[in-house]
C-alpha cells in the first residue's frame, strides 16, 4: 500500500475532490483489472475512453480516480483528482509507485523505425559479456539480468516499464537498454524516465495509420531527445536525413555516427562475406558476425554507446566481434543441398529493401532469390503496395502471403500488396494465403545455391488471425520443409 499523495507527486494536478492522504493498493488504467482499494487512471485511448468506465472502476473497489474531467456525479468516499493529461499522470504515478527506479539505472533508450531490437539486444549482450548486471526491454523479451520475461509490446505501458525497472533495482542491475517506439512516446509510456542517453537509428515509412503524417511521426521520435537532461548523451545516425533533426533542440551532449558522412563515430565496411564483415570504426578495425550495411550502422551505434558509457575500447572491440545475430534478424539455415534460407524481421519497406540489397551483395553467381513476404493486418496499409513492389522488383520470385492478418481479410491485404507490382514483374509473383504453404512452395522451387528470404515475422512464434494466435515459426517451418523435401 502507498499513500496517494506520494504517488501523485509531479503528476500535474488541476483539482482534487476528497483526501489524497489515503493508502491505495495498485494503480490501474483498465477498469476490468481494478480490485479493492486501487486507484483508477482514466485514459483517452484510440478505441474507447477510460472516462466511460469510472463508475465501473468504483463498483470494483477503486477508492481514487485520476481523470482529465470530473464525472457529473461524485461518489462519497471516493477521491477524485483532475490532471491535465491522463497518460502523463499515469507514467509519473507509475514511476513514483515503484520508487523512481530509472534514477538508479544507467538507462539508454533506442528509437527509430528499424534497428531498435538489434541495437538494444546487442548492447545488453555486450555489457553482460563485459561482466555487468544488465536489463533489457525489447520487442522480443524483457531481461532482468539473467531472468527472461515475455512481453506484448516493444515499449510496454508505463506501469509495466516501471515494474520491471523496479525488479532490475532489486536485482542490482546497473545498465538497462530499452526500445522506445513512437507509440510509446506518443502515449507517454516513457514519460518521467531518467535516461543517461538516447540513440536514433533511422526513420522510414511505418505506422502512418497511427501518426497520420511523416512529419508527425518524426516529431514524435524527436520528443525522446528534446526531453533528455543536460548531462545525458544524444547519439544520432546522420546518414539518415532526419538524424540532425533529432539533435536540434536537445539539451544533451550531442554525438553523431555515420557510414556515409563525417561524424564523431565514422564507419566503413572493408570486407563482407556471408559469415561476417570487417569494419573500420574511426581508426580501429572491428570484425562483426552481423552482415549488411544496416548492421554496420548498428555496430557503429553500439560501439559509440559503449564508448560514451565508458567501456574500454579494445575490450569493446573484442567483445563486439563475439556477438551473434539477434533471433529472427538475418537468421539463416543452409540445407543439405546448399539452399540458404534466411528469416528476417523486415516488416517495413526500408528493411525489406536493405535485406534484399544485402543478399544481392552476397550472391556470387546466378543464384535465384525467392522471397516470401506478407504485411500485417490492422497496421499501416499504405506500406503494402510499396513492399509488394520491392519484393517483386528485387527478387527472382516473390510469394505474397499472410503476416498476422489480425481482424482483416488476408486476401485483401495480399491484394493491396499486388497493386504495387509493376507490369514487368507480374510474372515473378505468386500469392498463397497460407504462410506454411507459401514457404513450402518456395522450398519446392528452390534449387541448390538458391536463397529463400522469409520476411516480416522474424522471431515471432505465432500467426494472429481474428484475435487468435496459432503457433507458427518461420525458421522451424522452413528448416523442417527443406529437410522433409530432401532439399
Ligand atoms: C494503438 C495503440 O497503441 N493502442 C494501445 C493503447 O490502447 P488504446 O488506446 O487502444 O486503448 P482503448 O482500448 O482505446 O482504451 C482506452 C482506455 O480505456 C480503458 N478501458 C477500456 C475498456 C474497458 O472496459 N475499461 C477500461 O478501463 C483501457 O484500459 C484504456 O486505458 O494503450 C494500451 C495500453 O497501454 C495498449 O495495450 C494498446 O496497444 C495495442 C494493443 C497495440 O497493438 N499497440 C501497438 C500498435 C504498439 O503499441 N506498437 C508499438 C511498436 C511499434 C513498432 O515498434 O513498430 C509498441 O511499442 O509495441
Ligand atoms: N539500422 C537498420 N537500418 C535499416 N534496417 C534495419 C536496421 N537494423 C535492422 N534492420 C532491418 O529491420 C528489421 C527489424 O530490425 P529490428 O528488429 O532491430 O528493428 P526494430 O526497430 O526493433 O523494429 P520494431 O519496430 O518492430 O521493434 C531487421 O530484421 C532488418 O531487416
Ligand atoms: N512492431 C511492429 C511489428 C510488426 C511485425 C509484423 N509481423 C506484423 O505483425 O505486422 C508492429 O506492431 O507494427
Ligand atoms: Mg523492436
Amino acid at each position: 500500500m502507498k499513500l496517494l499523495k506520494d504517488i501523485l507527486y509531479g503528476a500535474g494536478l488541476n483539482a482534487v475532490n476528497g483526501s489524497t492522504d489515503i493508502l491505495v493498493n495498485e494503480i490501474r488504467f483498465d477498469s476490468r483489472k481494478v480490485a479493492m482499494d486501487d486507484v483508477f487512471v482514466a485514459i483517452k485511448g484510440t478505441l474507447t475512453d477510460g472516462h466511460l468506465y469510472i463508475q465501473k472502476a468504483i463498483d470494483s473497489g477503486a477508492k481514487a480516480i485520476v481523470c482529465e474531467r470530473f464525472p457529473e456525479l461524485l461518489v462519497n468516499g471516493v477521491t477524485y483528482v483532475e490532471v491535465a493529461d491522463g497518460n502523463t499522470a499515469l507514467a509519473v504515478m507509475a514511476s513514483n509507485f515503484y520508487d523512481n527506479p530509472s534514477k538508479n539505472l544507467r538507462l539508454v533508450g533506442v528509437t527509430g523505425t528499424n534497428g531498435k531490437t538489434t541495437i538494444s539486444s546487442l548492447l545488453y549482450q555486450l555489457f553482460k559479456k563485459a561482466g555487468y548486471k544488465v536489463g533489457l526491454l525489447s520487442t522480443i523479451k524483457i531481461m532482468v539480468d539473467d531472468v527472461a520475461y515475455p512481453t506484448s509490446h516493444t515499449t510496454p505501458d508505463a506501469l509495466t516499464i516501471n515494474k520491471y525497472l523496479g525488479l532490475m533495482n532489486e536485482a542490482g542491475v546497473e545498465f538497462c537498454f530499452m526500445e522506445v517506439s513512437s507509440h510509446g512516446i506518443h502515449q507517454k509510456r516513457t514519460k518521467g524516465l531518467v535516461f543517461e542517453g538516447a540513440i536514433f537509428t533511422n526513420l522510414s515509412h511505418d505506422h502512418l495509420d497511427y501518426h497520420k503524417t511523416f512529419a508527425e511521426y518524426r516529431d514524435t521520435k524527436k520528443v525522446l531527445f528534446d526531453e533528455l537532461p543536460k548531462n545525458a548523451f544524444a547519439l544520432s545516425n546522420i546518414d539518415d536525413k532526419n538524424g540532425m533533426v533529432m539533435l536540434q533542440n536537445t539539451k544533451a551532449r550531442k554525438y553523431t555516427y555515420a557510414l556515409k558522412s563525417f561524424a564523431n563515430y565514422r564507419g566503413q565496411v572493408l570486407e563482407a562475406q556471408f559469415s561476417g564483415q570487417l569494419l573500420k570504426i574511426n581508426e580501429l578495425e572491428l570484425w562483426s558476425k552481423l552482415i549488411g550495411q544496416f548492421n554496420a550502422s548498428n555496430m557503429l551505434a553500439i560501439y559509440a554507446t559503449a564508448d560514451l558509457m565508458g567501456l574500454e575500447t579494445l575490450e569493446t572491440l573484442r567483445l563486439l566481434s563475439e556477438l551473434d545475430n539477434v533471433d529472427g534478424r538475418f537468421q539463416y539455415y543452409i540445407s543439405a543441398t546448399k539452399i540458404t534460407a534466411i528469416v528476417d524481421y523486415a516488416h517495413t519497406p526500408d528493411a525489406l529493401k536493405n535485406v534484399l540489397a544485402t543478399i544481392d551483395t552476397l550472391r556470387t553467381g546466378n543464384e535465384r532469390v525467392i522471397t516470401v513476404v506478407g504485411c500485417g493486418g490492422d497496421r499501416d496499409s499504405s506500406k503494402r503496395p510499396v513492399m509488394g513492389h520491392i519484393a517483386s522488383e528485387m527478387s527472382s520470385q516473390a510469394i505474397f502471403t499472410s503476416d498476422n492478418p489480425r481482424s482483416e481479410d488476408p486476401r485483401a491485404i495480399i491484394h493491396d500488396m499486388e497493386t504495387g507490382v509493376e507490369p514487368q514483374n507480374e510474372k515473378k509473383i505468386l500469392s498463397i494465403e497460407n504462410r506454411e504453404q507459401a514457404i513450402k512452395a518456395a522450398c519446392q522451387m528452390a534449387e541448390s545455391e538458391d536463397i529463400i528470404l522469409i520476411a516480416g515475422k522474424g522471431h515471432e512464434t505465432y500467426q494472429e488471425t481474428n484475435g487468435k494466435r496459432i503457433d507458427f515459426d518461420d525458421f522451424k517451418t522452413v528448416k523442417n520443409l527443406l529437410n522433409s523435401l530432401n532439399k
